[in-house]
């Protein structure tokens, strides 16, 4: 599903990622977490081609992605920060990224689950934040595709909207897909994450099981198991 190997990434001085390798070979929902600032987003961006490494082999679905475009046909993306034009109705973007796509798709049932009836007429500059993710939730998830990464999809949902969101990440996993998702609400990760991909001073510092970090870490709770890797490599 995903190779990486030896993966570099700088940003003028600052280095990113420092020859990272992961391996994803199966469906799954995998949790991309690590402190801010070390690299969740680049690597996610590497994968879909939006970020150049500097260096490493990236492979997505099996095949090599360098100057390649169209495996992203085959990727759902929620960026972390959405932006569309203000000035586009509900509908409108909805049409538009149909358009573009050409593919089947069920926004209806996305758009009666999240209650965006109301909204569809409505132009996204004058929306909630929240109204405006559950718009980007709908955008990601109406077309079906083996592949599906989402950068923090929890920000501003109200509990509700939450609930739904993990119902669908569930939905989508069980029809065999890959789902990379990052958050920084540990307990949204606990309920959803078959597996945590830790990410730390450019390396994956740990991928497996929430009970395997648990044990690696020596603590029962997932949220201070998360924490006790920041404290113990801070100290080291
Ligand atoms: N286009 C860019 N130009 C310059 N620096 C960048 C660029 N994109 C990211 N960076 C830097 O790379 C580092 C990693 O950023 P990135 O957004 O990947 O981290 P993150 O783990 O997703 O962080 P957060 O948890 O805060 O969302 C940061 O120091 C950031 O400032």
């Amino acid at each position: 599903m995903i190779q990486i190997e030896r993966l570099y990434k700088k940003f003028g001085k600052n280095q990113v990622l420092r020859g990272l390798d992961l391996h994803i070979d199966k469906g799954g929902i995998f949790a991309i977490l690590g402190p801010n600032g070390s690299g969740k987003t680049t690597l996610i961006k590497a994968i879909l081609g939006m970020v150049v490494p500097n260096k490493g082999v990236i492979s997505v679905l099996g095949k090599p992605i360098k100057n390649k475009w169209r495996y992203r046909q085959e990727i759902e993306y929620l960026p972390q920060i959405a932006n569309f034009p203000g000035n586009l109705k509900v509908k409108e973007i909805i049409r538009m990224i149909k358009d573009l796509r050409q593919e089947p798709s069920d926004e209806e049932r996305l758009i009666s689950l999240f209650s965006l009836e109301p909204f569809l007429d409505k132009k996204l500059s004058t929306l909630s934040g929240g109204t405006k993710q559950k718009v980007n939730i709908v955008l990601t998830l109406m077309f079906d595709n083996p592949l599906i990464i989402l950068d923090e999809p929890t920000t501003g949902l109200d509990p509700l909207a939450l609930i739904h969101l993990k119902q669908l990440i569930r939905e989508e996993k069980e029809k065999g897909k890959t789902i990379l998702v990052t958050s920084h609400i540990m307990r949204f990760v606990e309920e959803v994450a078959d597996e945590i991909v830790y990410l730390l001073e450019g390396e994956i510092y740990f991928k497996g099981s929430i009970p395997d970090l648990k044990t690696k870490t020596g603590q029962s709770d997932f949220e201070h198991a998360i924490a006790a890797i920041a404290i113990t490599t801070t100290d080291a």
